[in-house]
C-alpha cells in the first residue's frame, strides 16, 4: 500500500526557554542550515547562539503561541486531517526538527501496512535548509530502519500553474475591498552562500539582477530564482501593475550576506517613500508560524507605523485553505493512481 508523509519544519515543544533552546540546538546544528565545519558550528551554535538567543526567541514564541500549541504544528495537523479526508491512503505528518520525528511517522505508516511512501516537504521552493535536509534525513532513516519501504518525493512546486492559481486566489480573497498601494512578497532568507553552493552549473549564479531571470538548469535548485518566480507568476496571474509590488527576504541570522533586499528595511523604505497602505504575503511558508505572526504581522507592522504608514495587511499563509487542501489532495491522488 502507498502512504504519504507530509513534512514541515517543526517548533519547540513549548515557548519556554529550555524547550526553545533544545529545538534551536537541533535546528541550527544541522549542517544544511549552518553550513560551516563542525568545530565552527559547535562554537557558533553551542558557544554563542544557544547562550543568547533562546530567551528572546522564547519571548517571541510566547506572543504567538496558541492554547492548542505552536501555530505551525496546529495548522499542519489541520492540513493533514483535511487531506486525509480526501485521500484513501494513510497520510502522516512529521517535523524535521522537534518531537514529531520523521522516524516516528514513517513507523506509523509502516504499522498501517504502507510499503511505498511519498515524501512531501511542505515548501514551495527548494532550499538546502528545508527540502534538501528533509530528503537527506528521510533517506537515511528509510535505509537504516525501513529498508523494505520504497521512498519517492515531491519536488518544489513553486511554478506549478495550479499552485500559482490557488496562491493568487488566496491573495485576492484577503485583499478584497482593501485599498492598498503596495503588495510585498516577503520570503524567508538564506545566506547567499547557500545559493551559490547549489548552483549545479558552478557558473550561472551571480546573485544579481539578471541570473535569476536568465533561463538555466541551475534554477532547479535555486531558492532565489524560485522565490522571484512565484512573485512574477502571481503578479501576472493577478495582473498587478508594475511598481505596485516587490519581493524581499526576511529573518536573517548572523553577519554573512543573506539574500536581499531585506524585508524590514524594505518596509521602512516603502513607508518613508509615502506608501500608506501596504499588504504583505509570505509564500515561502505554507503555514503561519513565528516568522509570519511575529516578525511580519507584529514587528513589520510596528516598523511601518513608525515611519508614517497606516494600514498594514498581513495575508495569511495557505494554511488549511480549502483550495490548497484540494490542490495537495489532487496531486497525492494522481501519484497514488
Ligand atoms: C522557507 C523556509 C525556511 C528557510 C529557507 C529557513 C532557513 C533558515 N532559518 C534559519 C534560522 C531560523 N529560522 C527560524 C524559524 C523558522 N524558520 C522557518 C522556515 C525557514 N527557515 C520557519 C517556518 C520558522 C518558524 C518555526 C516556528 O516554530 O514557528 C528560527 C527560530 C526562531 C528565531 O529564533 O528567530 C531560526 C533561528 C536559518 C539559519 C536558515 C538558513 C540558513
Ligand atoms: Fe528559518
Amino acid at each position: 500500500m502507498k502512504g504519504i508523509l507530509l513534512v514541515n519544519l517543526g517548533s519547540p515543544d513549548s515557548p519556554e526557554p529550555k524547550d526553545v533552546k533544545k529545538y534551536l540546538g537541533e535546528f541550527l546544528m544541522d549542517e544544511r542550515v549552518i553550513d560551516v565545519p563542525l568545530w565552527a558550528r559547535n562554537l557558533l551554535v553551542k558557544g554563542i547562539i544557544l547562550n543568547t538567543r533562546p530567551k528572546a526567541s522564547a519571548a517571541a514564541y510566547k506572543k504567538i503561541w496558541w492554547e492548542e500549541g505552536s501555530p505551525l504544528i496546529v495548522i499542519s495537523k489541520r492540513l493533514q486531517e483535511k487531506i486525509q479526508k480526501q485521500v484513501e491512503t494513510p497520510v502522516a505528518l512529521a517535523m524535521r526538527y522537534g518531537s514529531m520525528t520523521i522516524k516516528k511517522s514513517m513507523q506509523e505508516l509502516v504499522d498501517k501496512g504502507v510499503s511505498e511512501i511519498l515524501l512531501f516537504p511542505l515548501y514551495p521552493q527548494f532550499a538546502m535548509a528545508t527540502t534538501e535536509t528533509i530528503l537527506v534525513l528521510a533517506e537515511e532513516i528509510q535505509k537504516q530502519y525501513f529498508p523494505q519501504v520504497k521512498l519517492d518525493s515531491v519536488k518544489a512546486f513553486y511554478n506549478k500553474p495550479d499552485y500559482i492559481k490557488v496562491l493568487s486566489n488566496s491573495i485576492k480573497k484577503h485583499l478584497e475591498g482593501k485599498d492598498y498601494d503596495h503588495l510585498l512578497f516577503s520570503y524567508h532568507g538564506v545566506p547567499e552562500r547557500h545559493i551559490k553552493k547549489r548552483d549545479i552549473t558552478k557558473s550561472h549564479c551571480k546573485i544579481d539582477g539578471s541570473c535569476c531571470i536568465t533561463p538555466s538548469k541551475a534554477h532547479e535548485f535555486c531558492y532565489r530564482h524560485q522565490c522571484l518566480e512565484v512573485t512574477r507568476l502571481v503578479a501576472k496571474h493577478l495582473q498587478l501593475e508594475d511598481n505596485s509590488y516587490s519581493s524581499s527576504f526576511q529573518s536573517r541570522l548572523g553577519f554573512d550576506p543573506w539574500l536581499q533586499p531585506y524585508t524590514d528595511r524594505t518596509i521602512e523604505r516603502l513607508g518613508k517613500e509615502g506608501i500608506k497602505n501596504m499588504a504583505i504575503v509570505t509564500p515561502a511558508f505554507v503555514s503561519d508560524c513565528l516568522e509570519t505572526l511575529e516578525e511580519i504581522a507584529m514587528e513589520g507592522q510596528e516598523i511601518f507605523h513608525e515611519v508614517g504608514g497606516k494600514d498594514f495587511t498581513t495575508i495569511p499563509c495557505l494554511n488549511d485553505d480549502e483550495e490548497f487542501v484540494d490542490l495537495l489532495s489532487n496531486w497525492i491522488n494522481n501519484w497514488i493512481n
